[in-house]
């Protein structure tokens, strides 16, 4: 099998495409004519449902129509058909709804071209490499499709090979795309947001990304050091002996995919707790390490005996900024606040708004959009529910959407809809507010100290019900422990950073020429049964030993509530 021309390129390069591409144009005018000729069919169905005045009636027909020409157009366009699938914001919504349904499923190559990449890639005869290998593949999708072998030690693996000219089928289409956009970007409406073939060049790396399995086993390696401390979540280990940037040899995940929900409760799986640890795992993928898994739908995730779920295909991954990070968290914070004005300047901050944007009228939208669901109507939250109010607020105002918010939504929203298949009742704000309201009242890092300050005051003011609310949140989070909570809160307080808050709190606890009792009662009732005087002072002694010697501890008993407080 002799290598295409462009099999060298490492990384995405539109140059170097087009200098291949522009002197084979017959390749370009022939993919060109097929392209076409499947659309036609479709923009005179358009046109002729239009004419006849059932435009509205035969739409859903032509959604499905579009998505069958996507997937005999093959994996470029079935990734562009599943990127788009996520942007509420360009496609309209029976559109979108179909191309979500876009099956990766085709049909497989045959194994024996399988064998001969294996070969070539790994250089060595493929009984050298597995002690078997079957004669049919597990799955075929649209990049490549897998074996379930095993290797001569005996380990069961997961044979993952690229489908035969990959890289000539996209690189082919990624240049007649980005002719295509340079013909009709004039055409279309100015104010498109971006350059179209910025877009299709961003488009080009991710799926240069995705076709590299060494990128996809380092990502996965990757992805299960961060999960280390959690023995739940995982991903396969990789064989590198066996992986190239075609082919890719891991663990065999022996399994229920999280598609088969029948067969999970069969088993005797715990579906709350698979739910929990999922969402969960969403969650610090996102607000904790910023890499997160940008495909976990249910045929990504599998649930083991032994309770952990494993993440699997790992070629779509992004990574966030600090600051994305950080700003993720403060819309969460802001919106449990119910601060919509802040809520505004975070969209500013996430690049969602420009910065020169006139922040209350859009404050008012956001509360008129979100207040009900926040107020009582908390538990109904959904993200289905929010991005669909959402779009409406996007026609309105300039709210326009950075590409890498595509993958997050896709990300959150997949992640929500796992859940729900699993449990119908399901709601993310259950998992996801106590998850940042711990966050907020155990993390040690200054920038959510800093948050956890900006929950807790309003202009100036202590604010007991916020804090409150927090520990009532934070409590229904299983992993909510509230000793070494107060124990840090208590450490905090004693510190020098903590000067501020003991100031706070002790001209709040006096304030308006009273003793706030009442309030610190409720708080109390909290979190009295959990801190029992003797766990409290524990908790206290614990704090200061660990920055003053044992017997100057317990001589000092609650001792920084009162006199350091100047
Ligand atoms: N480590 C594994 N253990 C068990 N089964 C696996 C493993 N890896 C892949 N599979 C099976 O192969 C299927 C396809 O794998 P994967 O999703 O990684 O392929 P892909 O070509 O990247 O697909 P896509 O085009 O959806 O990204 C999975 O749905 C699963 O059934």
């Amino acid at each position: 099998m002799s290598q295409h021309p462009l099999a060298y390129l490492k990384k995405y390069d539109a140059k170097a495409i087009a200098q291949h591409y522009n002197q084979r144009p017959l390749l370009a005018v022939w993919r060109l004519i097929q392209i076409v000729y499947m659309f036609v069919g479709l923009f005179v169905g358009l046109q002729l449902d239009k004419w006849s005045g059932q435009e509205d009636a035969k739409l859903p027909r032509r959604a499905a129509q579009l998505r069958r020409i996507i997937t005999k157009l093959g994996p470029t366009y079935i990734k562009v058909g599943q990127a788009l699938s996520t942007r509420p914001d360009l496609v309209r919504k029976d559109f979108l709804d179909e191309l979500t349904k876009l099956q990766d499923q085709l049909p497989p190559f045959p194994t024996s071209v399988a064998i001969e990449i294996i070969e070539q890639e790994l250089g060595k005869s493929i009984d050298q490499i597995y002690d078997y290998i079957p004669d049919l593949p597990v799955a075929a999708a649209s990049l490549g499709q897998v074996f379930r072998g095993r290797l001569h030690t005996g380990e069961e693996v997961a044979i993952k090979v690229q489908r035969p000219n990959l890289i000539p089928t996209i690189t082919l289409d990624l240049y007649v795309l980005r002719l295509l956009a340079a013909l009709t970007q004039p055409l279309l409406p100015v104010n498109l947001g971006a350059d179209l073939r910025g877009i299709i060049d961003e488009f080009g790396s991710k799926l240069f990304e995705e076709v590299d399995y060494v990128n996809e086993a380092k990502n996965a390696e990757r992805f299960a050091t961060y999960f280390s401390d959690e023995p739940r979540v995982d991903a396969p280990s990789i064989y590198w002996r066996y992986s190239s940037k075609r082919v890719l040899t891991m663990e065999w995940i022996d399994g229920i995919k999280l598609t088969d929900v029948e067969g999970i409760k069969a088993a005797g799986l715990d579906i709350d707790e698979l739910v929990q640890i999922g969402v969960m795992s969403g969650l610090r993928q996102l607000l904790e390490f910023g890499f997160f898994h940008a495909d976990p739908h249910p045929g990504n995730l599998f649930a083991t005996a032994d309770g952990r779920m494993v993440y699997i295909d790992f070629g779509m991954m992004d990574q966030l900024e600090q600051t994305t990070k950080e700003a993720l968290v403060d819309s969460v914070v802001h919106l449990m606040n119910k601060d919509y004005q802040k809520l505004g300047y975070d969209y500013v901050n996430l690049g969602f708004l420009t910065p020169d944007v006139d922040i209350p009228p859009i404050a008012n939208a956001l509360e008129s959009v979100l207040g009900d669901i926040m107020n009582e109507k908390v538990r109904d939250f959904n993200f289905k529910v929010v991005t669909d109010r959402f779009s409406g607020l996007m026609y309105e105002y300039p709210f326009c959407m950075p590409a890498k918010f595509a993958l997050i939504i896709r990300s959150v929203v997949t992640q929500e809809g796992v859940a729900l298949s699993l449990n119908p009742e399901f709601k993310i704000v259950q998992v996801a507010y106590p998850y940042v309201a711990r966050r907020l009242l155990t993390d040690e890092s200054p920038g959510l100290r800093q948050r956890l300050i900006e929950v807790l005051f309003k202009n100036g003011k202590f604010q007991w019900s916020r804090l409150e609310n927090l520990i009532k949140i934070a409590k229904s989070d299983d992993d909510f422990d509230l000793v070494p909570t107060a124990r840090m809160g208590i450490q905090f307080l004693m510190s020098d950073e903590g000067k501020f808050l003991r100031k706070r709190i002790l001209l709040a606890l006096t304030e308006d020429d009273r003793l706030h009792t009442d309030e610190v009662a409720r708080i109390w009732q909290l979190v009295g049964a959990e801190l029992k005087p003797n766990k409290l002072w524990d908790a206290a002694v614990g704090a200061i030993g660990s920055s003053l010697p044992r017997a100057i501890a317990t001589a000092l008993p609650l001792a920084f509530l009162s006199g350091s407080g100047s």
